[in-house]
């Protein structure tokens, strides 16, 4: 769906990225991580045709359908305006449409389970509520590709697993391709297909348990993910002991994951 090859920004004598090459390919879900300032939204923005590449180039497929979750929201959000009026926000009005619009709209909450949220005023969502209006805003012209920036932020621990399976259920639904990033390394691990890692330029690229092994993936995060392969065959109590009785037969540590 993208290729970009040879990709690279400078800005003021500084340089943001350089030598990105890769392909985006359909139904596939593709994460880039990288630790902060390393250049992942700046990525994303280049590849989207947000932000104009001072060296290298970027080509889309010719009537490529985007959906894109940017980080932070354009608006305000205590602005007095309902979920589903937000949806609309920048869509074209041709007479007629407005049926049509508001069906695809009903569609688009309903796939992210937030279908009774339409009337309720942005100001009044919760941080998992408001990522899922988000979710359902980048899905409602079914994509051809979903972008999505940190789609995990303001939603608590316990949450972050159900945004990353919703997603993959959308994917399915939508038989879209996926570019997200993350920082919920752990999670995200076992969630994609593909990961980018990124620090101004590619790092290492691959299948997850590919990625996770790579010596510059486990020299920017080594001393902060816990094995993500880790099936779970035992308890663990609060400070992440293994609980008497519950043999453990896998060398793993159960270090917690960071930032
Ligand atoms: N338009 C711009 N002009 C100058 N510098 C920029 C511009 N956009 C981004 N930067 C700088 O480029 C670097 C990368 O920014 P970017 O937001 O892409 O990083 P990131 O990996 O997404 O970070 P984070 O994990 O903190 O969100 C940062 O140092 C940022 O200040």
């Amino acid at each position: 769906m993208i290729t970009a090859d040879n990709l690279g920004l400078e800005v003021a004598g500084r340089r943001l990225l350089q030598k990105i090459t890769l392909e985006l390919h359909a139904g596939e879900i593709v994460t880039v991580i990288g630790p902060n300032g390393a250049g992942k939204t700046t990525l994303l923005r280049l590849l989207l045709g947000l932000t104009r590449p001072t060296s290298g180039t970027v080509r889309r497929r010719p009537g490529l359908r985007l959906g894109y979750m940017p980080q932070r929201l354009q608006i305000d959000p205590s602005m007095p305006m309902s979920v589903a009026r937000f949806l609309q926000l920048g869509q074209k009005r041709e007479k007629g449409e407005s049926r049509v619009r508001e069906a695809e709209t009903m569609a688009a909450l309903e796939r992210v389970g937030v279908a009774p949220l339409a009337d309720a005023s942005l100001a009044e969502l919760s941080g998992g509520e408001m990522q899922r209006v988000l979710l359902a805003r980048a899905t409602s012209r079914r994509p051809h590709l979903l972008v999505l920036d940190e789609p995990t932020q303001g939603v608590d621990v316990g949450g972050q697993g159900e945004v990353y399976r919703l997603i993959a259920t959308l994917r399915d639904e939508l038989g879209c391709g996926v570019l997200l990033v993350s920082h919920d390394l752990h999670l995200v691990m076992a969630a994609t297909d593909q990961v980018l890692c990124i620090n101004q330029h590619i790092c290492c690229h691959g299948a997850p348990e590919q990625v996770s092994r790579d010596p510059a993936y486990l020299e920017l995060f080594g001393d902060k993910v816990a094995p993500y392969t880790h099936q779970h065959n035992h308890e663990h109590d609060l400070s992440g002991g293994i609980l008497p009785g519950d043999a453990c037969d896998h060398g793993h540590s159960h270090k917690r994951e960071g930032r």
